[in-house]
């Protein structure tokens, strides 16, 4: 192993500062941060789902830190996910993702945007219905065709057929991701729109938890 998925260096400090203070801030802040306890939200869902972006304004909206899983891989190997791929594979990848996930749900409450593959992992899975509420950002093929194409990073999309592919990782990941305690149309509208459906769901979501809807 070259480099320890766990001890994210400079992310993991920073995240100690960041959760203390925004611990405070969530007590007195917005009413879902407060119902959440130590809870994630978690986001899953396709490449160009808007888990990044949406995630993010939706912690701003929450008053909760943010973290992309994402991110936090390539801070702790010291490399682009691309370049991971190319030197490491994807199973390397897929193994560094799950322990920076596991470390991640440690550290809640917060908004944690995933990488497209993250929640396809049962022990990550599993992880994330103890310690956080699942939300899948859905989005139509062309919506996500359109929004990837802005970007090259994307290792699993640089071949001859981006939207064979797609396709494909629709078929095989939607009935796992449909699996997530919310679903979310991330559908062609600016990113607050989705974070107040996000807002809304989750607030459906609680009061459902307290008339014991979400129980066994
Ligand atoms: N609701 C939205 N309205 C407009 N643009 C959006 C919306 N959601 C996402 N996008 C755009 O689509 C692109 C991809 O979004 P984002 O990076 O958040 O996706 P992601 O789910 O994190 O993908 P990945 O799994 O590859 O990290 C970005 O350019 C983003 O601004
Ligand atoms: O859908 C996927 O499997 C991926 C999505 C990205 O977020 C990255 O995690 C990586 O490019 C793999
Ligand atoms: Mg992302």
């Amino acid at each position: 192993m070259l480099y320890d998925w766990h001890m994210n260096s400079i992310s993991r400090f920073n995240s100690l500062d960041e959760v203390g203070g925004q611990n405070q801030a969530s007590r007195r802040g917005h009413p879902i941060s407060r119902q959440l306890g130590t809870r994630s939200l978690v986001l899953v869902g396709l490449m160009g789902a808007g888990k990044s972006t949406v995630g993010r304004r939706l912690a701003q909206t929450l008053k909760l830190p943010f973290r992309d899983a994402d991110h936090e891989i390539e801070a702790a190997a010291g490399m682009t996910i691309p370049e991971i791929f190319a030197v490491h594979g994807e199973d390397h990848f897929r193994d560094g993702e799950r322990r920076v996930i596991a470390r991640l749900l440690q550290e809640g409450p917060m908004v944690l945007a995933t990488g497209g593959g993250a929640f396809m992992n049962e022990e990550t899975r599993q992880r994330v219905s103890e310690c956080a509420i699942s939300i899948w950002l859905k989005a139509d093929l062309d919506v996500l065709m359109r929004r990837v194409r802005k970007r090259s990073t994307r290792p699993l999309l640089q071949n001859a057929d981006p939207e064979g592919t797609m396709r494909r990782l629709m078929e095989l990941r939607y009935p796992v991701y449909a699996t997530a305690d919310l679903t979310i149309d991330s559908h062609e509208a600016p990113h607050d729109r989705v974070v107040a459906d996000v807002v809304k769901a989750l607030a459906d979501w609680f009061d459902r938890d307290k008339q014991g809807g979400h129980e066994g």
